[in-house]
């Protein structure tokens, strides 16, 4: 656990960048700070490992005053990623990963083997590891810096805007694969960011910081969104709230329908009958896209290649309303696909099913009306 008792940090211009934290951040759980620029977020976070030192009040890491440790010994034990992901150039991708145990002792064959167990586990090809850090695309190298962070196992891992410097789905793919990561390792993240949307999907705790370094709200995401505290908490989370608190309903109730498909490489005349769109499967079952009637009656074999990419997929394993919603929505056929936990079509999905859900859900009291 790490503890910030009445924590502040006045630079030597005057400028008071954080103000009389207390915050208890959990261990094995993702705390995020989040808050707009300028809010004191990175400052928070670099007192962690002792980048910046408090001009006022105390941080305890698991009990301890950190100010009674040697920071480069307290470091081993604190990973940290930071948005460029600050890999060395001239050294190839596994020698980068590489440094951290060749630094505490490890021997070389010892430390290059742990560094590719390490670029598995964050998703990377082994290949890559003979490439220079130039050679990747930004979201590979943030891999390679979240690789490089974990080398020497250490129990806490700091992380400042770590995928804000790549587009969105690249960090859509990063986020899911942190959340992947710690539910395997059980680390305790310190994560910052500027963006509510990160701060929500991510953290198991949150800490809203205003101007001025100060604490306005830490909570779960959940209350957060139910409860902000005041009005700058509510306009900073208040973007699509209603929205993103259907995030956190399970959506096992709502009904799936059916929904007509064809197996890419059939015939199309063999394509289920329909006057709208049909889903066009891989062999296994898996969603490729759609194809318009409209389309399918001017092809003689079903081909990949003419597929309109689909919306985003509600798993039914584990959906919220709002992926379920979202599906739907985003679906060119105004139709939802419903995939089970392999990835196959489970059928389909309408929005206004998923407003009967919510509806009965408010009505059960599950949401506040
Ligand atoms: N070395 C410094 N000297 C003087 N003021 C500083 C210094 N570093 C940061 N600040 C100021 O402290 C305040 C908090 O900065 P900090 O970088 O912690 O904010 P942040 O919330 O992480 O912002 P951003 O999201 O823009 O990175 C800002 O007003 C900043 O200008």
């Amino acid at each position: 656990m790490i503890e910030f008792k009445a924590v502040t940090k006045k630079y030597p211009d005057g400028t008071v960048a954080v103000d009389s934290l207390d915050l208890a951040v959990d261990a094995g759980r993702i705390t995020v700070f989040v808050g707009p620029s300028g809010c004191g977020k990175t400052t928070s976070l670099r007192m962690i490992n002792r980048m910046i030192d408090p001009t006022g009040g105390s941080i305890l890491l698991d009990g301890k005053d950190i100010r009674e440790s040697d920071p480069p010994l307290l470091r081993r034990g604190i990973g940290y990623v930071i948005q460029q992901a600050g890999l060395f150039p001239h050294r190839t991708v596994i020698d980068n990963v590489a440094t951290v145990p060749l630094l505490t002792g490890a021997t070389r064959r010892a430390a290059r083997a742990r560094a590719q167990e390490l670029l598995e586990l964050v998703g990377l090809p082994a290949e890559m590891g003979k490439r220079y850090p130039v050679q990747l695309s930004g979201g590979q190298q943030q891999r390679v810096g979240v690789a490089r962070a974990l080398a020497a196992d250490p129990p806490v891992l700091l992380m400042d805007e770590p995928f804000s410097a790549v587009d969105p789905v690249v960090r859509d793919d990063l986020q899911q694969q942190l959340l992947r990561l710690q539910s395997e390792l059980d680390k305790t993240i310190v994560f910052v960011t500027h963006d509510i949307d990160e701060a929500i999907k991510l953290g198991d705790r949150v800490a809203v910081f205003r101007v001025g370094g100060r604490l306005a709200q830490y909570a779960t995401p959940s209350e957060l969104l139910a409860k902000p505290a005041d009005d700058f908490v509510s306009s900073f989370v208040g973007r699509d709230r209603g929205y993103r608190a259907l995030g956190f309903l399970d959506a096992a109730g709502v009904p799936v329908g059916p929904v007509a498909t064809a197996k890419v490489g059939t015939g199309a005349a063999e394509a289920e009958n329909t006057d709208g769109w049909v889903i066009v499967v891989d062999e296994e079952n898996r969603p490729l896209g759609w194809l318009s009637s409209a389309a399918l009656s001017t092809m003689d074999t079903i081909d990949k290649d003419s597929v309109v990419s689909g919306g985003s997929l509600y798993n039914t394993a584990d959906g919220s309303l709002r992926s379920a919603l979202d599906s739907a929505l985003s679906s060119p056929a105004g139709l939802g696909i419903a995939v089970d936990a392999d990835g196959r079509v489970a059928g389909g999905i309408k929005a206004d099913t998923v407003l009967d859900a919510l509806a009965r859900a408010r009505r059960t009291g599950e949401v506040p009306a």
